[in-house]
């Protein structure tokens, strides 16, 4: 789906959509499949880029993999694991961020891996080094090419004690698939625990790994010799679960969200009703609402789990233009995740940005030259304008704000937003929403 989003705004989203499978879980589970000797099947899989780039990844590796988009099941089976060609890995230079968790799983396997440039959102530099020094700790060899790295194990990995400088949900999961199958007891203190990793680790287990999480953030692992297959249903996806509420939110709308599940949604829903939004936990899903009146500005601060999570920082912001007061939100997690407000200011958000951390949280970004808080002050009637998608949670959020606008907007390059929201085409339909998509050729297709 390429081309131009026409958004007449202005009306409530009311109804109801399933959110499935978490696109940061569903993708890694996908990649612990290559340390099993038998096949894998994962349940609950939702039909986003991501799933399909770690799908071809997989395959070129030899894995084989037949996934039923509709019925949300993938097998997987890596018996006949091979290196795959540079040139053909390359390709997939930029498509995610997953490549760099294949090192673990392929070291175990072939002895050497090669891992294309990575992709993922720009709201940061992002950096790997974490994931390297890992790598080394466990004695891998680590080659740094013009393009994509090469790697290797010349003698095996060995289990280590790892401290992570931040609780870094992939250096996390790196630790994880690399250990589970080293030789010895590895140790990772300071690591992030995140109900996408709690569920990771369950993945592991079920492959007959042994690992343990202290309360502390400390994760044992007791390296294994062999890893059997897994047979899983992946947890629901809280990023799109919290992006449709706070769309519900900024449109005064009212949205069952099938499939959302309160225990990893604790600390989106609380702030969710101190902004003023109403919601019902019900056995299979929960229902978010505006319940009229005046939306309250809040404080917020973005951290680790279980913290309010990064990820559901941007579409809020949106609701937040629309909440009485001054409400403030420093960004802790990510050093540039505030460049989709420029189209929000456009479209008539009071938003101003600042380098110096407004919050007490400990802060990596304070005293440095990043733009990481930010206030909003409203309410502010938004209007439509034309917008370029600059990111998957961005683009979410100029989505939401389109819908929130009076007028009709445009929105380009909405092909980011499939990488982590399944078929929301037919979801903005089915809520009502007034979009149309014209295709890259021009015409016109009502949805
Ligand atoms: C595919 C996936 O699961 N993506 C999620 C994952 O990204 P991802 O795993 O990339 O995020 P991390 O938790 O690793 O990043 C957190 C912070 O650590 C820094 N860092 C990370 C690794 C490293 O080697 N060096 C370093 O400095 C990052 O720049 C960032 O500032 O967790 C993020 C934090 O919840 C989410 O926003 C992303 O949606
Ligand atoms: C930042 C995100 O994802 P990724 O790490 O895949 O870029 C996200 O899902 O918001």
């Amino acid at each position: 789906m390429s081309g131009l989003l026409t958004v007449e705004g202005g009306t409530p989203l009311q109804g109801e959509i399933t959110v499935r499978g978490a696109k940061n879980f569903v993708s890694k589970a996908m990649v612990a499949s290559l340390l099993g000797e038998e096949a894998s099947e994962l349940r609950n899989v939702p039909q986003i880029r991501d799933v399909e780039v770690v799908a071809n990844l997989l395959g070129l590796h030899g894995v084989s993999v037949e996934h039923d988009p509709q019925a949300g099941v993938i097998a997987l089976d890596p018996r006949n694991v091979e290196a795959a060609h540079v040139a053909d890995i390359d390709a997939y230079a930029g498509s995610s961020r997953i490549p760099i968790l294949f090192c673990g799983p392929l070291l175990h396997r072939l002895g050497e891996a090669f891992i294309p440039d990575l992709g993922g959102c720009r709201i940061g530099d992002r950096p790997i080094d974490y994931h390297l020094n890992i790598l080394r700790q466990f004695g891998a060899v680590v080659d740094k090419r013009v393009q994509g790295i090469h790697i290797s194990a010349p003698g095996g990995l060995r289990g280590t004690q790892i401290h992570l400088p931040y609780p870094s949900v992939g250096a996390t999961e790196q630790t994880l698939l690399t250990a589970v199958r080293a030789q010895g007891l590895t140790e990772l203190s300071n690591a992030a625990i995140e109900p996408e990793i709690m569920d990771l680790i369950a993945v592991l287990q079920k492959m007959g790994a042994i690992i343990s999480v202290d309360t502390d953030r400390t994760i044992r692992i007791e390296g294994v010799d062999r890893l059997q297959g897994f047979r899983h249903t992946a947890l629901a996806d809280r990023i799109e679960a919290g992006s449709w509420a706070s769309a519900a939110l900024a449109t005064r709308g009212d949205v069952f969200v099938k499939g959302a599940t309160q225990p990893e949604m604790m600390t989106f829903l609380n702030t969710f009703r101190k902004v003023g939004g109403a919601f019902d936990v019900r056995a299979d899903g929960i229902r978010f609402w505006h319940p009229g009146g005046e939306l309250r500005s809040i404080v917020l601060e973005t951290d680790v789990h279980p913290g309010f999570m990064t990820d559901w920082q941007q579409p809020l912001v949106v609701a937040l233009t629309q909440a009485t007061g001054l409400s403030i939100v420093h960004e802790t997690v990510y050093e540039n995740r505030f460049g989709f407000t420029d189209a929000l200011r456009g479209m008539g958000a009071t938003i101003q940005i600042y380098r110096e951390c407004l919050g007490g949280l400990e802060c990596r970004f304070d005293q440095r030259n990043f733009n990481h808080s930010a206030v909003i002050s409203g309410p502010t009637p938004l209007r439509a304008a034309d917008i370029e998608v600059p990111d998957l949670r961005g683009g979410f959020s100029h989505l939401i704000a389109a819908l929130a606008a009076e007028g009709v907007s445009r929105v380009r390059g909405i092909d980011i937003i499939n990488r982590g929201y399944e078929n929301f085409m037919d979801k903005l339909e089915a809520l009502g929403a007034k979009v149309s998509l014209a295709e890259a050729q021009g015409q016109v297709a009502l949805v």
